[in-house]
């Protein structure tokens, strides 16, 4: 049995085991009316790694995501440093440090990129901290092309600078977890190549990273574990390397010519 220690980290304040990781779902279910589109699905993202969800259209991965944020009701378990968490719905998850830059990116087209980046920081600082500024630093040093387009309307940027400015919104609130659906969706090769980049140096700050991906190669390249999802239970898991290599993941996934 894993040793235990007095929860000062744990977002309920009770005992932890040590290596809990920072998310947990144990038997996770959830339904749209009678119709179950999640059937127990058992995961974890330890701290600091990128753990990838692939699976076909269709199978929950955004049903999953939505439901981890409070965003969709669940039944089944989802416990934050081995522990419940301490509030329920989005605001709890906000405030323990996860995040979401959902599929459609979600931004303010009418105002402009900084604008948005403000708003992202807004449930973590107050107007004018000085952290503010500190991470929108952070934020245009990661994406150098956003501090160049500081002023312009969202509705305005590329696909891949609005995919860039849903990341960086983001990463204003400071997130322990980021919860990433789709970020290469519609995206130039390049373009895909550089937002994978980002992911990988994200986790090299300590940001951990739950990624879901049609995108199965650059994902399974990328992350350090993997699940495999159809029709909304976990079909494979393990390390995102052995699973590429996995000829089930190659046939269904990852095409011939995979090397
Ligand atoms: N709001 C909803 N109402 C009813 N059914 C829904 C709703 N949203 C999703 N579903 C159904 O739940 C199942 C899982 O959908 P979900 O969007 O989570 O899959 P996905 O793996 O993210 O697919 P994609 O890769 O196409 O985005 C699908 O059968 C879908 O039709």
């Amino acid at each position: 049995m894993s040793a235990i220690r007095t929860g000062a980290s744990s977002p309920a304040g009770q005992a932890a085991p040590v290596d809990a990781p920072l998310l947990e779902t144990r038997g996770l279910c959830v339904a749209y009316g009678k119709v179950e589109a999640l059937h127990g699905i058992d995961l974890a993202v330890p701290a600091g790694t990128i753990v990838t969800v692939i699976g076909p259209n269709g199978a929950g991965k955004t049903t999953l995501l939505s439901a981890i944020m409070g965003l969709l009701p669940s039944r089944g378990e989802i416990r934050l440093d081995g522990a419940a968490p301490r509030r329920v719905g989005i605001e709890g998850m906000v405030a323990a440090g996860l995040n979401l830059v959902p599929e459609k990116r979600e931004l303010f087209g009418e105002m402009s990129v900084e604008d948005n980046l403000l708003l992202g920081a807004f449930q973590r600082y107050r107007t004018g901290h000085r952290d503010q500024a500190r991470s929108m630093e952070e934020v245009y040093g990661l994406f150098p092309r956003l501090k160049e387009r500081r002023r312009q309307l969202a509705a305005t940027l590329s696909g891949g600078e609005r995919q860039m400015l849903a990341l960086g919104r983001a990463l204003m609130a400071k997130p322990r977890l980021l919860l990433l659906d789709e970020p290469s969706l519609g995206l130039a090769p390049r373009i895909v190549k550089e937002i994978f980049h980002i992911i990988a140096e994200l986790r090299r700050r300590g940001v951990a990273i739950l990624l879901v991906e049609q995108n199965a190669r650059a994902a399974l390249q990328t992350a350090d574990y993997a699940y495999v999802l159809e029709t909304g239970q976990v079909v494979l898991a393990g390390p995102a390397g052995e699973l590429a290599d996995d000829p089930r993941v190659i046939e269904s996934y990852l095409g011939l010519g995979r090397k």
